[in-house]
């Protein structure tokens, strides 16, 4: 993808198999919005090929798009509908929707269903956000973004509603704990290019972070920590005292990939 004379997509090869959930990092700029509205066939590529539930997003019809289901940061432009009003007014847009009041009551809106979407909280606006993003039982969700903004007990529930969605999905967010907790796969995009595309456990394979290990009488990183237990069991001569063994988190991961790449 160019915008003008300037690339800033050049290697995106990227494979999603239904059902699965994949998030896609990257720092800001890296063109995490760029492919998803090129997926979405909301931005026509320069060159490659791309397809999207079996169909080329820049010839999807609206029977393909009403398959697509988009979660975008919060609608501000209905603050005097009420939530059950402008849900059930976006259902009729789908061919087979979730009924209304069912999806309400999935997502803990039930009592708020009267209530003016300018009255709600952050956290309910963005439940009403999924209900909106799934309403129409989209074979596939993008959710971008998704938790910015929420309070943790907010995020917690969301995650769990998400990971209860039997849909195939593809998210941003910039919360690495987020992408650990919900992901299958990882997708790291820098500068344009995919660097990493695997489980948590490829990507900190891949990157070969250090762990920590720490003991009684020090600590210190090592990229072999069970070697560095065995040499600690031998100088011991037994088990090691308050020995642990931490090994990379995916915020230790991606960091050091992104570092590696600057460098
Ligand atoms: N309409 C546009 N015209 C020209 N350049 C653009 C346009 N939209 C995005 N860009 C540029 O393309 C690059 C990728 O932007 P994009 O919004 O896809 O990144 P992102 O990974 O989503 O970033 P963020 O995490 O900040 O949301 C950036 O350098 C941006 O300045």
């Amino acid at each position: 993808m160019a915008y003008g004379k300037r690339e800033v997509l050049t290697g995106v090869d990227l494979r999603i198999s239904a059902g699965e959930t994949v998030a896609l990092l990257g720092p800001n700029g890296a063109g995490k919005t760029t492919t998803i509205e090129i997926m979405q066939g909301f931005r026509r590529r320069s060159a490659g090929d791309v397809t999207v539930l079996g169909t080329d997003p820049e010839k999807g019809d609206e029977t393909w798009r009403g398959r697509l289901g988009t979660v975008l940061q919060s609608w501000r432009d209905h603050p005097r509908w009420e939530v059950g009003t402008l849900l059930s007014q976006i259902a009729a847009h789908y061919p087979s929707p979730w009924d209304s009041d069912e999806l309400l009551a999935a997502l803990g809106l039930t009592a708020q269903a009267k209530v003016k979407i300018g009255m709600l909280s952050g956290g309910q606006r963005r439940r009403l956000d999924v209900a909106l993003g799934i309403v129409g039982r989209p074979e596939l969700l993008f959710l971008d973004e998704p938790t910015t903004g929420f309070d943790p007990e907010a995020r917690r529930e969301f995650h769990e509603l998400i990971r209860g969605l039997d849909t195939t999905i593809l998210l941003t967010t910039h919360d690495l704990a987020e992408a650990e907790r919900l992901a299958d796969r990882i997708a790291v995009l820098i500068d344009g290019r995919i660097a990493v595309y695997g489980t948590p456990e490829e990507l900190a394979r891949a990157v070969q972070a250090p762990s920590v290990v720490s003991w009684q009488d020090g600590s210190t990183e090592t990229h072999d920590p069970s070697q560095l237990a065995w040499e600690l069991h031998q100088k011991y001569g037994g088990p090691v005292p308050a020995l642990e063994i931490r090994r990379p988190t995916l915020e230790e991961s991606y960091l050091s990939l992104i570092e590696r790449s600057v460098a």
